[in-house]
């Protein structure tokens, strides 16, 4: 199907074609420059409160994988921070590149992160996730920058599940997990008034970018390459995540061949 994608003919740089709002006012992702941002002192902290019995399913989408909640009631819930009321959990899922020097969709200063987690929450105003999409103030999306680092333990049973669901459409249950163990110690963020960073770009997201990253391994990271553009988009394949004894014995026959 000749859907948007990542590739060279279905692109971002085409994605205005079908979707207008591309040229919008106020789309994201957008350069972060820390510098330039002001200081707002009637911001509040952010509140995120998530009850892990919430967690569902993952599901390959075809663009990424996301982890979906139950968010038919107030739960799991982000408040405080630039935001007024209760906005729900809907779910996270994340953008990454090829390789470990690009990636994220949000830039400090220019500089891109090989990830980023997106935690995506609907406002309790609207009835529902889909009609809070496409109102100014429906979403708040929390951006969590990945650098290649330490081996994260509280990633790693997300990217055992991917060999699970290789390609577009295949999901499976992902029950009892706490999303707020994805967070960094710090919640101090930017924040700025954007959109859906993927079709179809609706301008209802509040975003708010946390300045301190989390860490992924190299090892963890290869569980997300090669990101969709180098796959069709009906399929996305993650490389299967080798336990360490495989591995182990991979390199033990690398070093034999090349003796
Ligand atoms: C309303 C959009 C939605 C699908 N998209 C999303 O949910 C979504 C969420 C977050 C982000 S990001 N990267 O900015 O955090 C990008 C996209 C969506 C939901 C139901 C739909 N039925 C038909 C079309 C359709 C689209
Ligand atoms: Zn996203």
């Amino acid at each position: 199907s000749h859907g948007w994608g990542y590739g060279a003919a279905n692109g971002p740089h085409k994605w205005a074609e079908d979707f207008p709002v591309a040229n919008g006012a106020r789309q994201s992702p957008i350069d972060i420059v820390p510098k330039e941002a002001q200081y707002d002192s009637s911001l509040r902290a952010l509140k995120l409160r998530y009850d892990p019995s919430n967690a569902k399913s993952i599901l390959n989408n075809g663009h990424s994988f996301q982890v979906d909640f139950v968010d038919d009631s107030d739960t799991s819930t982000l408040t405080g921070g630039p935001i007024s009321g209760t906005y729900r959990l809907r779910q996270f899922h994340f953008h990454w590149g090829a390789s470990d020097d690009r990636g994220s969709e949000h830039t400090v200063d220019g500089v891109k992160f090989p990830c980023e987690l997106h935690l995506v929450h609907w406002n309790t105003k609207y009835p529902s996730f889909g009609e809070a999409a496409s109102q100014p103030d429906g979403l708040a999306v929390v951006g969590v920058f990945l650098k290649i680092g330490a081996a994260n333990p509280r990633l790693q049973r997300v990217l055992n599940a991917l060999d699970t669901i290789k390609t577009k459409g295949r999901q499976t249950d992902f029950a009892a997990f706490d999303a707020k163990s994805l967070l960094p110690v710090s919640v101090d963020y930017w924040t700025y008034d954007g959109s859906l960073t993927t079709p179809p770009l609706l301008e209802s997201v509040t975003w708010i970018v946390l300045k301190e990253p989390i860490s992924v391994s190299p090892v963890q990271f290869r569980a997300f390459v090669p990101e969709p553009s180098h796959t069709n988009d009906e399929e996305i394949i993650f490389t299967p995540y080798l336990p360490w004894a495989a591995v182990a014995q991979w390199v033990e026959r690398v070093k034999l061949l090349n003796k």
